[in-house]
């Protein structure tokens, strides 16, 4: 018998979170609300891309955990568990062939090159796909509100130095 409302996500939706990946990879997500989420690449093989406005299927599994998931218009899908009480974060990433091949094609304002990363997509190749499966480190949380634009609105290496700093 569940002791919290699983559709209640009042919890997580608004939340602007930053985290580290075990294998080094510095990555920061917005919950704008129920169903959408924006994204920055700190690190890793796709640093500087971003993305806005990525629907998703977001789920509460536990007091204060969720659980997000989405398929890319580059065909990448990921699949991410938010334990907000613990500060633990579990990521998998489901790489096609062509962006382990050629991760360049992938990074920039993402919602300016739809079409473009869609053709990437249906070129391929797909296969082998690259599953990235790794804990990650909560190191920044903070609620900025439903819907907020703001949260997320540059390439992270436009971001000041001291980034997250600034913003406590
Ligand atoms: C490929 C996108 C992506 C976004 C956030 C995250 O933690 C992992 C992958």
């Amino acid at each position: 018998m569940n002791t919290f409302d699983r559709h209640d996500l009042s919890g997580f939706v608004g939340k602007h979170l930053v985290y580290t990946y075990d294998n080094g990879w510095n990555y920061e997500i917005f919950v704008k609300n129920e169903r959408t989420l924006d994204y920055r690449i700190h690190s890793g093989i796709v640093a500087n891309r971003w993305v806005k406005d990525q629907q998703a299927f977001i789920v509460r599994v536990g007091e204060s955990i969720y659980k997000i998931s989405w398929t890319e218009p580059t065909g990448t899908d990921v699949s991410l568990i938010v334990n907000l009480g613990d500060k633990l974060f579990h990521g998998t990433i489901f790489f096609p062939r062509w962006v382990i091949n050629n991760p360049e094609k992938t990074v920039c304002f993402q919602n300016d090159h739809i079409p473009l990363m869609m053709s990437y997509r249906d070129a391929g190749p797909a296969y082998p796909t690259e599953v990235i499966d790794e804990f990650a480190t909560i190191t920044f949380v903070r609620d900025c509100g439903p819907d907020n634009n703001d949260v997320i609105a540059c390439a992270a290496s436009e971001l000041p130095d001291n980034f997250p700093e600034n913003l406590k």
